[in-house]
C-alpha cells in the first residue's frame, strides 16, 4: 500500500486513514477476523483523487486485508458508548438555572437582543401566506414518493397514521409536565453532570451562545431509573414504564421511517452493511429529549432554542398543543411548525443529510417562545449503532455525484458537533458539491448577544 501512497499528488492536502477490525464470521474465504482499510484521500473542499484508489479496489477480493474506498457504511468495533463520547468532550455551559415560574420579567442573561446572523438573513413568516410542511399519511399507497419530496423540499414533514398510540403520547407529555412542575431544588437533584448526558439541564448548545434559552429539559439515554429515583422517591417506577414504552414504540416508527426515507432513495437493506445480512438491523441508538418553554414576558427579546440540525439520522418531535417550532426553508425564511392532532414532527438530520449524499438537507430549526402559554416538546432523536461508519450510500456515489462527506461514526460526529456545532457538518466534508450549494448551516454564526 505504502508504494501506492508515494503516487498521491503533492497537492493532496490531507491523507485519512481508518483502520477498522471487521469480523466476518460468514465469510468462507476469510479468516474469521480481517481488517479493513479505508483510505480516504482528499485535498481540501474539491474533488477526490480517485484513480490512484481504483488500483487497490482490484485488489479487495484476493487479499485479507480490504481496501475499501468509501464504504458506505461498515463494521462494528468495540468501542464507547453514545454517553462516552459526551464525556470525552465536555461542554462547559453557564449553569445558571432559573425559577422561570417567578420571573416577572427577562434577566439580561436570557435577553437576544442581537440576533444572530441567522435570524437577520431570515425573518420570520407567517404561516398563512406560505407553504406549510407536508403532511404524510404513511398509509397511504404514495408513501415513499410523497416522503422522498418532502425531505428533498423541506427536510422535514408531519406524519398521520403512525401507529404509536396517542394515549402513550399523553402519557410522556404528562410525566414531563409533572417533571418540569416540580420545585427547581428538586429537579436539580437530577442535574445532569457538565461531562454527562442524562438529566435537568440548560439546552447543551447553551455553551455556543452568551445568552441563555428560556427553556429547560430533561435527557434521557439508556434508563432513566436513577434519575427519576432522585426525583420521585415514592413513585418513579410507573413513570420509568412510559419511558420504557415509548422508547419500544418508537424504536419501531424510527426504523421505519429510516427505512421509509432511505427507500425513497433506491436503498435497500442489501445497501448497507449494517442492516445485516439477511435485512435484519442492528440496534440504532437513541436519546430522548423532554424540552419545556415556560410562558415568556417579553417572547421578543427571548429564544427557546437556538437554530441546530440534529446529529441524528431523523429526530421523531411531539408537541403538546402550543405551537413554536420553526423550520427554515430556503428563500422563505423561517416558517411555523404547528402541532396537527395526532401528527408527529419527523426532521431529517446531519447523518442522513451525510448517507444521503446531502440529497436529503438536514433541516436547520429553532423554537420560540409564547407570551401566556407553556409549550412541551419530547424529542425522540434517532441514531446508527454508534459505531458504524456513516458515509455517503455508494449507489448515490458515482463520477458526477463524488461523495461529499468523509466517513464518521455517532460517536465522532457528536465530538465534531460538541467543538464546531452548526460547522460540524462542514467539518466532515471532504468535497464541494458540483451544484456548488453549500451546507445551510455553514451560513450561520454562533455569536449572539
Ligand atoms: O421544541 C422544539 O420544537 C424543538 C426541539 C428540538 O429541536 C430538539 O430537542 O432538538
Ligand atoms: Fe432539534
Amino acid at each position: 500500500c505504502f508504494l501506492h501512497w508515494r503516487k498521491v499528488p503533492l497537492c493532496c492536502r490531507s491523507l485519512f486513514l481508518e483502520l477498522t477490525y471487521q469480523t466476518q464470521k460468514e465469510h468462507s474465504l476469510l479468516p474469521s477476523s480481517t481488517f479493513t482499510l479505508s483510505l480516504l484521500f482528499y485535498r481540501g473542499k474539491s474533488t477526490l483523487s480517485l484513480h490512484i484508489l481504483s488500483v487497490f479496489s482490484a485488489w479487495r477480493t484476493k487479499l485479507p486485508v480490504s481496501l475499501n474506498l468509501f464504504p458506505p457504511v461498515t463494521f462494528t468495533m468495540p468501542s464507547r458508548s453514545l454517553a462516552d463520547a459526551f464525556r470525552s468532550h465536555p461542554v462547559h455551559l453557564h449553569q445558571k438555572h432559573l425559577d422561570f415560574s417567578t420571573l416577572q420579567e427577562i434577566p439580561d442573561s436570557h435577553k437576544w437582543t442581537q440576533l444572530d446572523d441567522i435570524e437577520q438573513q431570515h425573518p420570520s413568516v407567517e404561516s398563512f401566506i406560505t407553504e406549510s410542511v407536508p403532511v404524510i399519511d404513511l398509509l397511504d399507497p404514495n408513501v415513499l414518493q410523497n416522503i422522498g419530496n418532502a425531505c428533498k423540499t423541506w427536510g422535514v414533514l408531519h406524519v398521520t397514521n403512525h401507529g404509536i398510540p396517542i394515549s402513550l403520547l399523553e402519557n410522556v407529555e404528562s410525566v414531563s409536565s409533572k417533571l418540569f412542575s416540580l420545585p427547581i431544588q428538586q429537579k436539580l437533584k437530577a442535574a445532569r453532570s457538565p461531562d454527562g448526558v442524562s438529566g435537568y439541564g440548560v439546552a447543551r448548545i447553551s455553551s455556543f451562545f452568551s445568552k441563555l434559552m428560556w427553556s429547560e429539559g430533561f435527557t434521557i439515554v439508556g434508563s432513566p431509573l436513577e434519575h427519576f429515583r432522585q426525583l420521585w422517591p415514592q413513585d418513579y417506577t410507573k413513570f420509568c414504564d412510559v419511558i420504557e414504552e415509548h422508547e419500544k414504540e418508537m424504536q419501531k416508527l424510527a426504523r421505519r421511517l429510516t427505512w421509509l426515507m432511505l427507500g425513497s432513495l433506491g436503498i435497500t437493506k442489501k445497501d448497507l452493511n449494517w442492516a445485516g445480512p439477511k435485512g435484519e438491523s442492528k440496534e440504532g441508538g437513541a436519546a430522548l429529549q423532554l424540552n419545556s418553554y415556560p410562558a415568556c414576558p417579553d417572547p421578543d427579546l427571548a429564544m427557546g432554542l437556538a437554530a441546530h440540525t440534529d446529529s441524528t439520522l431523523l429526530t421523531i418531535l411531539y408537541q403538546n398543543n402550543t405551537s413554536g417550532l420553526q423550520v427554515l426553508k430556503e428563500g422563505i425564511g423561517w416558517v411555523t411548525v404547528p402541532p396537527i392532532p395526532g401528527g408527529l414532527v419527523v426532521n431529517v438530520g446531519d447523518l442522513l443529510h451525510i448517507l444521503s449524499n446531502g440529497l436529503y438537507p438536514s433541516v436547520l430549526h429553532r423554537a420560540v417562545v409564547n407570551r401566556n402559554k407553556h409549550r412541551l416538546s419530547i424529542a425522540y432523536l434517532y441514531g446508527p449503532p454508534s459505531t458504524v461508519l456513516i458515509s455517503p450510500i455508494q449507489k448515490l456515489v458515482g463520477p458526477n455525484h463524488p461523495p461529499l462527506y468523509r466517513p464518521v461514526t455517532w460517536n465522532e460526529y457528536l465530538v465534531a458537533k460538541a467543538k464546531h456545532f452548526n460547522k460540524a457538518l462542514s467539518s466532515v466534508r471532504i468535497c464541494a458539491p458540483l451544484n456548488g450549494l453549500v451546507d445551510v448551516n455553514d451560513h450561520n454564526s454562533v455569536k449572539v448577544g
